[in-house]
């Protein structure tokens, strides 16, 4: 499978551009801005992710000869063929950084090309960021629940939707997680592996203390035990504790036990209990089944003595959400700026080409963002987005853009970042969010306002298309 195809698109874009193209209007330059409106998780704040994967495929997307033989049997015009088979991105993108926390009505990311490009690039802009800033959020949430000193990591690949698997994995590493389970993953993205074991591997033995003593031999570093296959207190961790001694005669140690069933509060308290009495303090106990940030939080609220959490399905889904509500729309077209006309202010967009602005207190704690036109400073005051009696001054220490170029003619700016750089991103930005945005329950709304002079461009637009 090819996926730097641009078949990688819905049909849609390539019927509009061929319009585009057969009207000779493909040429002109339009500018595209990625937003979303809400929040997933109920939560206070989005983590972007996935641009990194977003500059590779635009600097390498084309059509094969396939996809052109592909495109030509479903009966687009031959012209419009011979353009496609020449097809690359060349335009210019502005983004926020990856791992930047982001907020519902800002643009995140602006495409400015000719408008046949813009369009077909589309579905796949869509596609990479929605899911893997809805997995990295929901990592981070999991991360802020669990603390600093546990140990995180992705078993999700099994229960993953399809190949969606591996980005899961990325998205999970920037958000906070230390390991995965998912190997081509650790691979790809070079993402510190880790393993247990299986049910199967226990019941494929008569006894569990055998089956226990043969994988210690066969994997003595990181050996953990799986101890819930028959009963976890009266014979998991007591043959556990067993191997471990055997280990430490042979100058080994165990790594940790693993508690997959059951009320994990409770378990993990007696075989910590054990494991202590049995002089095996550096014994790790690790719990998976069916964990989230909820779960997590419920389990330390119990004193539930856990070091490694692993969590699979509710993460690389987006439990409770399967998706984040991520856009694109037209906001400039021939250098003129545009709007969508909407009963509903929320579903109109933001006119013309923008810059978004951040204000931090003196502590660097991020207090406000404001949404203004691509040319102006940062506004000292703003309004609220829809709410158009609100209105409020800014007061801040420090300010900053967040819209940076990152491609100019279809060539990245800057060298791409490793995942490792992006963890690191990732967690200066999220220790300069305000808890009052990370709480699970009512999250303060982070304030997001638009400068006066956006505001009276959206509503002379607005008045002008509602006139016309
Ligand atoms: N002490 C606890 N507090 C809160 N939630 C818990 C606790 N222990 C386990 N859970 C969570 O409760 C959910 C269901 O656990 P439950 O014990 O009902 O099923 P189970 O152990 O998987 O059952 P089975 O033995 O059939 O596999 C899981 O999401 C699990 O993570
Ligand atoms: O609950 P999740 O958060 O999705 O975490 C992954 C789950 O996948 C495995 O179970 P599975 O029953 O697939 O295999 P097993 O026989 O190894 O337990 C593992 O034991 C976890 O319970
Ligand atoms: O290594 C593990 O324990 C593991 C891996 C995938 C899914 N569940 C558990």
């Amino acid at each position: 499978m090819n996926l730097n195809s641009a078949l990688y698109t819905d049909l849609y874009q390539l019927a509009m551009g061929q319009s585009y193209f057969l009207k000779e209007k493909h040429k002109v330059s339009a500018t595209f801005d990625y937003f979303f409106r809400k929040t997933p998780f109920e939560g206070g704040y989005v983590l972007f992710s996935g641009l990194e994967e977003v500059l590779d495929w635009l600097e390498t997307v084309a059509f094969s000869e396939d996809d052109i033989a592909y495109l030509t049997a479903q009966g687009f015009n031959s012209d419009y063929i011979e353009y496609l088979k020449n097809f690359k991105f060349t335009g210019h993108i502005q983004s926020m950084q990856e791992g930047e926390i982001i907020f519902p009505f800002s643009p995140i990311l602006t495409v400015t090309g000719s408008i046949i490009e813009c369009q077909i690039i589309e579905t796949f802009i869509l596609n990479a960021l929605n899911f893997q800033s809805l997995i990295a959020t929901k990592a981070s949430r999991i991360r802020y629940i669990s603390g600093e000193e546990k140990s995180l990591a992705e078993f999700g690949l099994r229960r993953a939707q399809g190949y969606a698997g591996l980005q899961a994995s990325r998205a999970s590493f920037i958000g906070g997680f230390d390991y995965t389970s998912n190997v081509l993953a650790g691979k790809l993205y070079c993402i510190p592996v880790s393993g247990t074991m299986a049910h199967a591997y226990i019941q494929s033995y008569d006894d569990e203390l055998t089956a226990f003593r043969d994988f210690a031999e066969t994997r003595p570093v990181n050996c953990v035990l799986l101890v819930d296959t028959y009963d976890t207190l009266k014979s998991g961790i007591p043959n556990a504790i067993i191997v471990a001694k055997e280990m430490e005669a042979r100058g080994e140690r165990l790594l940790g036990i693993r508690l997959d069933s059951g009320d994990l509060a409770y378990l993990s308290k007696a075989g910590r209990k054990q494991l202590d009495e049995a002089g095996l303090e550096y014994v790790k106990i690790a719990a998976s089944n069916q964990l989230d940030e909820h779960v997590i939080r419920s389990l330390k609220e119990q004193q539930a003595q856990i070091d490694i959490y692993g969590v699979g399905t509710n993460l690389v889904v987006g439990k409770e959400n399967g998706a984040l509500d991520g856009v694109y729309k037209l906001c400039s077209f021939n250098d003129t700026p545009r709007i969508k006309i909407s009963e509903n202010l929320k579903k109109m967009n933001f006119p013309g080409k923008k810059q978004v602005y951040r204000y931090m207190n003196e502590n660097g704690l991020y207090i406000a963002d404001a949404i203004t036109l691509d040319h102006l400073e940062a506004p000292k005051t703003m309004a609220h987005p829809f709410e158009t009696h609100k209105r409020m001054a800014i007061e801040y220490a420090t300010v900053k853009p967040l819209l940076h170029d990152v491609m100019i003619d279809g060539k990245r700016v800057h060298a791409k970042k490793s995942t490792a750089e992006l963890v690191q991103i990732t967690k200066d930005n999220l220790s300069k969010l305000p808890t009052e945005h990370k709480r699970f329950d009512n999250p303060h709304v982070y304030k997001v306002g638009l400068s006066p002079e956006l505001e009276a461009l959206r509503d002379q637009l607005k008045k002008e298309k509602l006139m016309s």
